[in-house]
């Protein structure tokens, strides 16, 4: 099943129509396993229905989200400013990178919950519980898709990615973002071309990300050919998007998706949209799974660590190609030099 939608392309402004894949997680589990690797394949994205997570887990930090983004300003910088957690305004990342957004960026540790909840919430207890009760629910639901792919894939260890994020030290991450309406004549901290950027176009560094939005568009996709996709906004159901670090557990199988949000400047509501980046322990290896390199499928990514990779991360841009820093036969065109 897709969804269809229209995408253009940053140069020729061409749109034609797209399916974005769509997999019904009820559906027989081998069903399920080969739709999840064809969209890995093809999109590294697609949107999951009949996941599982409680209606009533969504709205409970829906409506946190809500209450925290309509405070005064002054209210909100009480849990800022981001570095990297805590409340950001425009600023994203420590090296420059700016939106037209705010957000609210959680490590998911509870301990962690439960003490920036404090700056966050007039009643830290209930942001807490539903913080907590939501990452508990993506959790699972992440954990159960990345079992899916392993089987997908034939492995005979269906959680060699899993336990990956379901890891007691798993650093895992937690955000809001928040897009308020911005009229097309206001002054906007960020352009690119013709479009006004709320968050600009990058790749997740993690293993997979679980996104939620309100009803309101904004979300684009890059695909394989350059063309961009909007993503239709659907509240009661998640979008997967695969990240950097499933790139390389899969030896560029699967691919880390580019996406970006636009600003939002045609709708009467703000977009607010919540991501749950699922990701391995700090001090956990990343590389190539051994059943996916053979002498015609070399390896092409160095091992690291997670806490390497964020390192990487957080000293570049945004909108950077920070896997090119860990390639194994890199080519003219790369933009960095390898590290030694
Ligand atoms: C500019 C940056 C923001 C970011 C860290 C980085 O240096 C490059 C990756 C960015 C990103 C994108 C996905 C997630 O939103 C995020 C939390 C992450 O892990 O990597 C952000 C980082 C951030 O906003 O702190
Ligand atoms: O807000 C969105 O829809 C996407 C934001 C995003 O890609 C991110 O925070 O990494
Ligand atoms: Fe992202």
């Amino acid at each position: 099943m897709v969804v269809l939608s229209s995408a253009t392309s940053m140069r020729t402004k061409k749109t034609k129509a797209v399916g974005i894949p769509v997999v019904d997680l009820s559906l027989d589990r081998s069903t399920v396993s080969e739709l999840i690797v064809k969209a890995c394949e093809d999109y590294g994205f697609f949107k999951v229905i009949n996941h599982g997570v409680p209606s009533d887990t969504i709205s409970r930090l829906e409506d946190e989200g809500v209450r925290f983004f309509d405070k005064e300003a002054g209210d909100k910088q009480r849990a800022g400013p981001a570095n990297p957690f805590g409340y950001g305004l425009k600023n994203i990342g420590l090296n420059g990178d700016k939106g037209e957004l705010e957000y609210l960026l959680l490590h998911t540790n509870p301990f962690s919950i439960a003490e920036r909840s404090k700056s966050i919430s007039n009643n830290p207890q209930n942001f807490s519980c539903a913080a907590n009760d939501y990452v508990e629910s993506v959790r699972e639901l992440a954990s159960e898709i990345l079992e899916l792919m392993a089987e997908g894939l034939w492995f005979p260890d269906k959680s060699v990615f899993s336990r990956l994020i379901t890891d007691t030290q798993s650093d895992s991450v937690l955000r809001f973002n928040h897009y308020p309406t911005v009229k097309n004549r206001e002054p906007c901290s960020y352009k690119d071309d013709d479009h006004r950027i709320g968050f600009g176009e990058h790749s997740d560094p993690q293993i997979l990300t679980i996104l939620r939005s309100n009803d309101v568009a904004g979300l684009e996709i890059c695909l394989h050919d350059g063309f961009w996709v909007p993503v239709p906004p659907d509240p009661t159901q998640f979008y997967v998007i695969i990240g950097d670090a499933l790139q390389v557990l899969t030896n560029g199988r699967f691919t880390s998706v580019r996406h970006r949000a636009l600003a939002n400047s045609s709708s009467r509501n703000s977009r607010m949209s919540i991501m749950y980046f699922a990701a391995p322990p700090v001090n956990a290896t990343i590389g190539p799974l051994h059943e996916l390199v053979s002498p015609e499928n070399p390896s092409l990514y160095k091992p690291f660590t997670w806490g390497d990779y964020k390192k990487a991360a957080y000293s570049l841009r945004l909108g950077d190609c920070r896997l090119d820093l860990f390639k194994l036969h890199p080519t003219n065109d790369q933009k960095f030099p390898l590290f030694s």
